[in-house]
């Protein structure tokens, strides 16, 4: 009966999706083009439509984009009902529930070839329980480590182990949910273990998932939660059906639909994926046309990457000074790809890319729902790391951040002009860098960004095959002002007598082709 009574908790939820594909023929619930004149003088993040202020630094026009180009990117746009129709909650009860009291249990690999070579069980417990404190009202109660030699089967524990396990969890006073530090619990496990110790059981997936949830702000990270939810959704009903046929109700045809209770729910879940994919594909296509865009104008892309909390943003505010960046001490505070403009030291504009940081193990359902976000990475023209020099897992976390890349198959070209940067010297005595191409800085305190900065030129003049050259200009002619539309000038001695000036630029290889055709007839 408590099998059915929560079948039905969530069915309304799939059943009202149901509605909405029925509603999605009329105006109010379709993905829909709004005029560019309502959206004139808004600015929208690289990976989904949310409106910010003209004052912002990176408003469409100082990216150089025109009317119909602003025109075009509004394609892109899903109208916010439709988001959160997709993006309410469809996962069973518990997790989203207000306030938690946690009990964290790691199952510890001590040897063979599961065990975890680049970290200690102690360094995962504390990862776990800042995932934990992540969450406001969340509490952790209690933490205990365990040997396992099986952390991926059903039964995790040994009987000694898991009767001990169990007499401590119960024996916690105020304990409401036990958090197992592995990927991923079975449902029948977890339904297991929650009979077990008489609370709700967390797996990481779901832990992830949930801050995730709580930090997603624009359309696409809604979107991506929402696909990410899909497997749990998918193996709970699997679960939830076998019990209900045990009960001889699941594989009972519905009305006159022909349809059993299961083949009706799968079908749901099934509309609902396809839903959302294609959602996401529009916000893609968006991405797409920016990038092009940005090509286009040539203004050169630095995608900011690193582990969770190592101070990305903290580091893109401090290189832009855009107010509307909040650096959060919080796991996973940045859930959206967005862009920043800045300045080098000789004027050139780049933009920044702000990224979803890195964590060891985070489940890959997950990583494959927001990898189209990361894919942005690969088409950047210079890639900075950030490391957080401060942490005791700083070396594992380097470790960690170059395997995803690896993953991602990121060119050679990124890997090898890539600019690593040891964050937080502020909080080391006496920092020095036993690595010699990394650079040492404080975002906070805004230490060590002019040498940054400054790296960052050398590295884009580089690898974008840009020239630094000095250029007789004849100011009697249109010259200097083609230079200042078509490339950086960063200086101008004007020799007044001869009506000339020599012009320091910055200037593609492309646009100096076309300058020396246009002004020298070369
Ligand atoms: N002491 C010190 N703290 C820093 C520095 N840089 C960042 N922080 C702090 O570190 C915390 C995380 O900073 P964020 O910039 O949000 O880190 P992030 O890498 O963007 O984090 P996610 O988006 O969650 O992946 C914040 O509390 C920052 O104030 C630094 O140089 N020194
Ligand atoms: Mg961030």
């Amino acid at each position: 009966m408590a099998t059915l009574r929560r079948i039905h908790s969530w069915l309304p939820q799939l059943l009202r999706t149901q509605a909405c594909r029925r509603a999605a023929a009329a105006p109010t619930c379709r993905l829909h083009r709004t005029p560019a004149s309502v959206l004139r003088g808004r600015e929208f993040s690289l990976s989904a439509c949310r409106p910010k202020s003209t004052k912002d630094l990176n408003s469409a026009r100082q990216r150089g984009l025109t009317e119909e180009e602003e025109e075009e990117e509004d394609e892109g746009f899903i109208e916010d009902s439709e988001v959160e129709e997709l993006f309410q909650l469809q996962v069973p009860a518990g997790i989203g529930e207000g306030q938690h009291r946690v009990f964290i249990v790691h199952p510890d690999v001590k040897w063979g070839s599961r065990k975890q070579h680049l970290t200690s069980a102690e360094l995962m417990m504390a990862e776990a329980v800042g995932l934990v404190n992540t969450l406001d009202n969340w509490r952790v109660v209690d933490t205990i480590i365990l040997s396992t030699k099986t952390p991926e089967k059903k039964r995790i524990f040994g009987k000694g182990n898991f009767q001990s396990l169990t007499e401590k969890i119960r024996q916690t006073p105020g304990v409401s949910a036990v958090f197992v530090n592995v990927d991923h619990l079975s449902p029948v496990s977890e339904k297991e273990l929650e009979e077990a110790w008489g609370v709700k059981v967390f797996d990481r997936y779901s832990v992830v998932l949930h801050i995730f949830r709580c930090n997603a702000r624009t359309k696409e990270a809604k979107l991506q939660i929402s696909l990410a939810e899909i497997p749990l959704l998918r193996s709970r009903l699997k679960n939830e059906m076998a019990n209900l046929d045990q009960q001889g109700g699941g594989s009972r045809y519905i009305g006159g639909s022909g349809e059993t209770l299961f083949e009706i729910q799968q079908r749901l879940l099934k509309e609902r994926e396809m839903k959302i994919r294609s959602a996401l594909e529009k916000l893609r296509r968006k991405r797409h046309l920016l990038r092009s865009q940005r090509k286009h104008k040539e203004i050169p892309v630095v995608s900011v990457l690193g582990y969770t909390n190592c101070g990305k943003t903290t580091l893109i505010k401090a290189l832009t000074g855009d107010s509307c960046l909040q650096p959060r001490n919080q796991l996973f505070a940045t859930l959206d790809v967005t862009v920043h403009a800045g300045q080098l030291p000789s004027h050139m504009t780049v933009l920044y890319v702000d990224t979803i940081g890195f964590l060891s193990q985070l489940p890959h359902q997950l990583i494959d729902s927001f990898s189209a976000t990361l894919e942005d990475i690969k088409h950047s023209d210079l890639l900075l790391h950030v490391r957080d020099i401060s942490h005791p897992e700083t070396v594992n976390q380097k470790v960690n951040v170059l395997n995803v890349l690896k993953n991602l198959q990121i060119p050679d070209r990124l890997m090898n002009s890539m600019i690593e940067i040891h964050n937080k010297i502020d909080l080391v005595d006496n920092y020095e860098s036993a690595e010699l191409n990394a650079l040492p800085i404080s975002a906070l305190e805004e230490r060590g960004l002019g040498e940054l900065k400054k790296a960052v030129e050398e590295q884009i003049v580089n690898c974008t095959g840009k020239h630094i050259l000095d250029l007789q200009v004849d100011l009697s002619t249109p010259q200097l002002s083609w230079l200042y539309k078509e490339a950086t000038v960063q200086d101008v001695q004007v020799n007044a007598d001869e009506g000339s000036a020599v012009v320091k630029v910055i200037i593609s290889t492309a646009a100096y082709g076309r300058y020396r055709k246009l002004f020298t007839g070369g």
